[in-house]
C-alpha cells in the first residue's frame, strides 16, 4: 500500500477540499551527523528545493506532504486561506529550526500564464517537502513529514540509514561550459525601451521603472545545479540561495543579494536595495565608485524611492518603523546602495500579508506601480515567469522569510535563461544601463562558463 496516498494536493481548481485535508500533518525529527546537502538534494529523483540564508541556514526539502496552488490577482488570499488549513492541527516532534515549512513563490506578474521556459511553475505554488535536512549554527537535523505518526517514524528511519550511506563531501566540480548565447533584447531594442521610458518619464507618467532582459545559455553539457549554487555559495557568501525543481519542469535557482522580507512573531526586517556600481580593480578604484554612487543625485532618488515606497506600504500594517543608515553592499561583482529596514507589526499577520503588500518594490517594479507594470509589459518581450519575485518559505505560524527572486535563472535540459534588470529614472544612460544588466548576468554566467 502506498502510505502516503493519503498525503494532499490542494489546487486552485479544488472549490471544496477532499476529506484527507482535514487530518493534520504530523513531523519527526532527529539530529544528524553532518551530512552533504548536495548529496540529498541528489539522493533520488524525488522534487527538491533547497534554500539557504546569509545568516547560515541551509535546509534542503524532498518530495510533497503538502502542495499549495494559487492563480490570478487573488492568489495571496488563497494562499493564506490554504496555508492555513494545511498547517492547522500540526504536530512537530523536534526543535523548532526542524519544523516544517512551505517552500516556493510566486510569479512577478499576478496573471502569470505559464510558458517555455517557466512550465509548470504557476502563478503561486508552495510545497511542504516530506523530508527536511536543515543546518543551522553547529546542528544538522533529518524531519520527516507525513499524514500520520506511523508513516512520519517509518520515513525518518528510512531516510536516516540513506543518509548514512551518502557522501558527506561533494566536489563542486566545474561549469558545464557555454556553447551560445541567445538575447530576448538587442541593444538597439534595449535603448528603444528606455528612451521610451523616459519618455514616459518625461510626461510626468513614471517616476522609475525596472526594465529587465532574458539571456538564454545553450550549454555544452548537462548543468547541475545544486553544484552550481555551491559554487555560488564560494563567491557570493552573503547572498540567499535557492532551487526550486518542478517535477514537471525547469529549476529555478539563483543567489540573490536582496531581502524581501523576514517575519519573526511581531518582528519584520526588509530593505531598500538599489542604485547599482561595479567592483573596482584596486580598492581606490572601488572606493571611487562607491563614493560616486553614494554623491550622486540620481542614484540616491532612485534608491530613496524604494525606501519611501516600503515606508508607505509597510505603514498600514506596522506600529513602528525604524530605517537604518543607509550603507555600501559589496557583491564579488557589483555594489549596491542598502538600507535596511524593521518594523513592529500591528497586529497577528502571516508574513504572506507583508510578502503581498510589498510585492513589487521598485527595486524591481516601479513608481507608480500601475504605470511601471504597463511599461514593463509594453516593453519586455519575454516572460519574468518567477524573475524578481518573491521566493521564500512560511510555517504554521505565519512567519517566515522571503528573498527577491533575482541573480536567478531557469534551467530545463542543456539551456539556462538567465534574467536581470536595472532601475530607468530620468538622467538615466541606455548604455550605461545596458552594462548593468550585463554585470546582473554574470555571477551565474561566470559558474556556467567556469571549466
Ligand atoms: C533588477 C535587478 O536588481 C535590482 C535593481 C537594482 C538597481 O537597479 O540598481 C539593484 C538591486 C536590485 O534591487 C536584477 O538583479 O536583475
Amino acid at each position: 500500500m502506498d502510505r502516503s496516498s493519503g498525503e494532499r494536493r490542494l489546487a486552485s481548481e479544488s472549490g471544496s477540499l477532499p476529506d484527507a485535508d482535514a487530518t493534520p500533518l504530523v513531523s519527526a525529527s532527529r539530529e544528524l551527523e553532518d551530512v552533504s546537502f548536495g548529496a540529498v538534494i541528489d539522493a533520488d529523483d524525488e522534487s527538491r528545493v533547497l534554500w539557504s540564508t546569509p545568516d547560515g541556514l541551509e535546509i534542503v526539502g524532498r518530495g510533497v506532504a503538502a502542495r499549495l496552488t494559487a492563480d490570478g490577482i487573488e492568489r495571496f488570499n488563497r494562499l493564506r486561506a490554504r496555508a492555513n488549513r494545511i498547517f492547522d492541527g500540526l504536530e512537530h516532534d523536534g526543535p523548532r529550526v526542524a519544523r516544517p515549512r512551505a517552500f516556493g513563490g510566486l510569479s512577478f506578474h499576478d496573471g502569470h500564464e505559464p510558458t517555455p521556459p517557466w512550465s509548470g511553475f504557476r502563478a503561486a505554488e508552495f510545497v511542504v517537502p516530506r523530508v527536511l535536512v536543515v543546518r543551522s549554527d553547529a546542528d544538522t537535523w533529518l524531519t520527516a513529514v507525513a499524514s500520520d505518526p506511523e508513516t512520519a517514524a517509518d520515513r525518518l528511519e528510512r531516510w536516516t540509514d540513506r543518509l548514512r550511506g551518502l557522501p558527506t563531501m561533494r566536489p563542486s566540480g566545474d561549469g558545464p561550459g557555454v556553447e551560445s548565447t541567445r538575447r530576448t533584447t538587442s541593444r538597439e531594442d534595449w535603448t528603444a525601451q528606455v528612451e521610451t521610458a523616459l519618455e514616459r518619464i518625461g510626461r510626468g507618467e513614471l517616476t522609475k521603472v525596472v526594465l529587465a532582459q532574458a539571456l538564454s545559455v545553450d550549454l555544452e553539457g548537462p548543468v547541475d545545479v545544486p553544484e552550481t549554487l555551491e559554487r555560488l555559495r564560494r563567491r557570493y557568501p552573503n547572498c540567499y540561495r535557492f532551487l526550486i525543481g518542478r517535477d514537471d519542469g525547469g529549476t529555478f535557482f539563483g543567489a540573490p543579494p536582496e531581502r524581501l522580507v523576514a517575519k519573526r512573531g511581531d518582528r519584520v526586517e526588509t530593505e531598500a536595495l538599489a542604485g547599482s556600481v561595479p567592483r573596482g580593480e584596486t580598492p581606490e578604484a572601488d572606493r571611487a565608485y562607491a563614493d560616486e554612487m553614494r554623491d550622486s543625485e540620481k542614484f540616491q532618488r532612485e534608491h530613496g524611492l524604494v525606501a519611501d515606497a516600503i515606508r508607505e506600504q509597510l505603514a498600514p500594517l506596522a506600529s513602528d518603523l525604524t530605517i537604518d543608515e543607509q550603507t555600501i553592499r559589496r557583491l564579488a561583482n557589483i555594489q549596491h546602495l542598502q538600507t535596511p529596514i524593521e518594523a513592529t507589526l500591528g497586529g497577528d499577520r502571516h508574513v504572506l500579508e507583508i510578502v503581498e503588500a510589498l510585492h513589487p518594490t521598485p527595486a524591481v517594479g516601479g513608481v507608480p506601480p500601475a504605470a511601471a507594470w504597463e511599461t514593463i509589459r509594453d516593453a519586455e518581450t519575454f516572460d519574468r515567469g518567477w524573475y524578481a519575485a518573491p521566493i521564500g518559505w512560511f510555517d504554521a505560524a505565519g512567519d517566515g522569510e522571503f528573498a527577491v527572486g533575482l541573480r536567478s535563472g531557469i534551467a530545463t535540459d542543456r539551456t539556462v535563461t538567465l534574467f536581470a534588470g536595472s532601475g530607468i529614472v530620468a538622467d538615466s544612460d541606455p548604455d550605461e544601463e545596458w552594462e548593468e544588466v550585463q554585470l546582473k548576468f554574470r555571477p551565474i554566467l561566470d559558474e556556467l562558463d567556469d571549466r
